[in-house]
């Protein structure tokens, strides 16, 4: 196996995307057509079987048991273990340069699985949070059966509102007639997730760079591109999306969208970078189980003129990034876009306001109480 690896090991983090979707909704379609695709040729992906992806045409070496090389340059390798392991083990590899470098893994889950716990996982990890950051989730949706399984399963609702990417699939089996039913299901999920760009797998659409090289990182030019990640602009408004249970438009109440909320909270009030912490800490205390993506850029009170990006899935937060200035058109407002499931948007208001307030001195009697609990807090 060539190494490629010349000099120091490359410490930057690696982009890791996660590959979700409902049982048969086409993962393993997808992935047989993504790895002969030349914009994987610096992924490693990691899949459950080599059997699920007809590789076998497009391979080219074997590494060992558990990785292949493809002829795109695509590692592809099993889970041997668990994620944890095969993880820690692929970094070490490519450190030791006894496979070939790449710089971005691609993880499918099968296809009931929450993405979350995939990602608390490595994020919870002490070693591996510091070598993988999260790029992207990337959901599956069947334009065919899309509609029934996001009425009978919370999961798959869960799965389209988390993602940073959507793939319509077998839109190629739609025919004459059909056209209505993709719209219906495309205005559902622009409804439980305003942001993510919808690629139609049968079009070509839902190639690598356009699925994975969705995280805060400007693949090109390796500089925070905080604008395009948080999207704020797509939860901007006629408030639809933030649909706060009004039901007054025929739903049935029991649909598992209704339980669903993606809106943004802009505030040009600034706040201390222990309030902040401690805002977090509360949020995912409180909220953490139905947090299903935070993305937010803040303005803090000590240092205006370089905000934080924070970024959390569920009880989750990545470690905060420090930007050296304000993106976009410069202005500082603190930025927060959330999806959540039963998590109403003046929840999270109220408690942000509760440690950005002048009057209450931003939180003071909670810092003052708190800060005792948490020595040496900030990361
Ligand atoms: N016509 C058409 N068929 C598709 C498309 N995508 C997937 N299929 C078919 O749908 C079926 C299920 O696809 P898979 O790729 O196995 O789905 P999966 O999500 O990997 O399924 P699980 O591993 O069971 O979760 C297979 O018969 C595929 O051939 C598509 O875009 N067009």
């Amino acid at each position: 196996m060539p190494a490629a690896r010349s000099g120091p090991a490359d410490r930057t983090p690696i982009p890791l995307s996660v590959l979700t979707g409902f049982l048969g909704a086409g993962k393993t379609t997808l992935l047989n057509r993504l790895v002969a695709d030349e914009g994987m040729a610096d992924t490693a992906l990691i899949i459950n079987e080599f059997g699920e992806v007809g590789i076998d045409h497009l391979l080219v070496e074997t590494a060992n048991e558990d990785i292949v090389e493809m002829s795109s340059g695509c590692l592809c390798c099993t889970i041997s273990g668990d994620l944890i392991r095969t993880l820690e083990d692929l970094v070490a590899r490519r450190d030791a340069g006894e496979i070939r470098h790449f710089s971005r893994v691609v993880i499918e889950t099968t296809g009931l699985a929450d993405p979350a716990p995939v990602l608390h996982t490595i994020m919870n990890h002490n070693y591996l949070v510091y070598r993988y950051r999260l790029a992207s989730v990337v959901t599956v949706v069947d334009a065919v059966n899309g509609m029934a399984t996001l009425d009978a399963h919370a999961e798959a609702v869960k799965q389209a509102a988390m993602a940073d990417r959507l793939v319509l699939t077998k839109t190629d089996l739609l025919g004459e007639g059909g056209s209505d039913g993709l719209d219906a299901l495309k205005a559902r999920l622009r409804e439980l997730n305003p942001a993510a760009p919808m690629l139609d797998a049968a079009r070509g659409e839902a190639v690598a760079d356009r699925l994975f090289d969705a995280g805060l990182y400007d693949p090109e030019a390796k500089t925070p591109d905080v604008v395009r990640w948080l999207a704020a602009e797509a939860y901007d408004g006629n408030g639809h999306h933030e649909h706060e249970h009004e039901h007054d438009h025929g739903h049935d109440p029991n649909r598992h969208d209704e339980h669903i909320r993606a809106f943004c909270i802009t505030t040009d009030q600034p706040i201390r970078a222990t309030s902040l912490e401690l805002f977090m800490e509360l949020l995912r205390l409180q909220h953490g189980n139905g947090l299903l993506r935070l993305k937010g850029i803040v303005l803090l009170e000590e240092e205006p003129e370089r905000p934080v990006v924070i970024h959390a899935v569920q009880h989750v937060f990545h470690p905060p990034i420090r930007l050296g200035q304000w993106p976009g058109d410069g202005a500082r407002l603190t930025r927060l876009v959330c999806i959540t499931r039963d998590v109403e948007k003046s929840q999270i208001e109220g408690l942000l306001e509760a440690f950005t307030d002048r009057l209450t001195d931003g939180g003071a009697a909670f810092r003052d109480m708190t800060l005792s609990l948490r020595p040496g807090g900030g990361r």
